[in-house]
């Protein structure tokens, strides 16, 4: 079997030209430009290109963006007045902390100061806690991004055996979750899980969310699972995934490729909480 690769560039673009066309919409009705504010601390390159597509993105829409880069000395209460003062500003419907922040700040601490209204990345505990109990609220992007994808395949998930490698609040979590919001059956495996292959091989559904490149081998992934690899680390230079993806293709019937795959779709589920929160001040 030779996989069908999930384009996520191109499944994103569409979504962000929906976007587009939904922002110039409500600019014309409602007098309203969604806006999304940024804060990043430190001097993190990765996290500051993924600061820069996001201004970029947020942009090429329509959005009006701010970007706050502070450095890296700025204390956790100097981040809270920042973010007090964007929960107030109404020029600001989405406000976001690029993570990680240095030692010394607390994510979930900071986390739970924005306005839960304004957490376009769904990482305050009220929302985190609804999405847990199945209730409304703001979907972390990336998790959200996944369940695209695997969508976009048309296979239903309902029924599937899922199993998440990786057990992060920003995406292992929720996406298992998600999944299980889907109907899956859903196995969360970690660092510590005894033997990985043997949970993979009963898997239709394979999403990699861990950061250690291509520790999913191809041999353990069942012919013809959908394999989602959210994994991006740099090595020799290189965006590695957490999938052994040529092996992999090799069993797939569906598979995300690093870069191209879940990355981009982070951004455009970004714009389009940024849009949801923007909406609800529409009237
Ligand atoms: N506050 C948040 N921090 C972080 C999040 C998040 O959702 N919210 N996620 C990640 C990083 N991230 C967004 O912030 C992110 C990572 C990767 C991409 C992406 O499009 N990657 C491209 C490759 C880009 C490159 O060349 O380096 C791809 O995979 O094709 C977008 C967003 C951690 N922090």
């Amino acid at each position: 079997m030779t996989a069908k690769v999930i384009d996520g560039k191109a499944i994103s673009k569409e979504i962000r030209e929906g976007i587009s066309k939904e922002v110039s919409e409500i600019k014309e009705k409602f007098n309203i430009t969604p806006g999304l504010a940024v804060v990043i601390v430190g001097n993190d390159p990765a996290s500051h290109t993924y600061v820069g597509m996001k201004e970029k993105s947020c942009t090429s829409v329509g959005m009006y963006s701010e970007v706050h880069r502070l450095p890296e000395e700025t204390t956790q209460e100097e981040l809270l007045q920042l973010i007090n003062q964007l929960n107030e500003d109404n020029k600001i419907h989405g406000i976001l902390v690029q993570v990680p922040l240095p030692g010394g700040i607390n994510e979930n601490i900071i986390n739970s100061y924005i306005k839960t209204e304004k957490d376009v990345d769904g990482f305050h505990a009220i929302n985190s806690g609804n999405l847990f109990l199945g209730e409304d609220s703001i979907v972390p992007c990336t998790p959200k991004g996944i369940i695209e994808l695997i969508k976009s395949t048309g296979a239903s998930i309902s029924g599937k055996n899922a199993v998440v490698v990786g057990r992060s609040n920003i995406v292992g979590k929720p996406a298992a979750v998600l999944l299980l919001q889907e109907n899956a059956t859903v196995t969360i495996c970690h660092s510590k899980t005894k033997d990985l292959k043997e949970y993979l091989l009963k898997a239709d559904i394979v999403v990699a969310a861990v950061g250690k490149p291509e520790l999913v081998k191809g041999d353990m992934i069942k012919e013809g699972a959908i394999v989602i690899d959210a994994g991006t680390t740099v090595v020799d230079g290189k965006l590695v995934g957490d999938v052994e993806y040529s092996k992999a293709c090799e069993v797939a019937s569906h598979i995300t490729p690093v870069p191209g795959g879940v990355g981009p779709m982070t951004i455009a589920m970004l714009l389009e909480n940024t849009l949801e929160a923007a909406k609800k001040k529409c009237k």
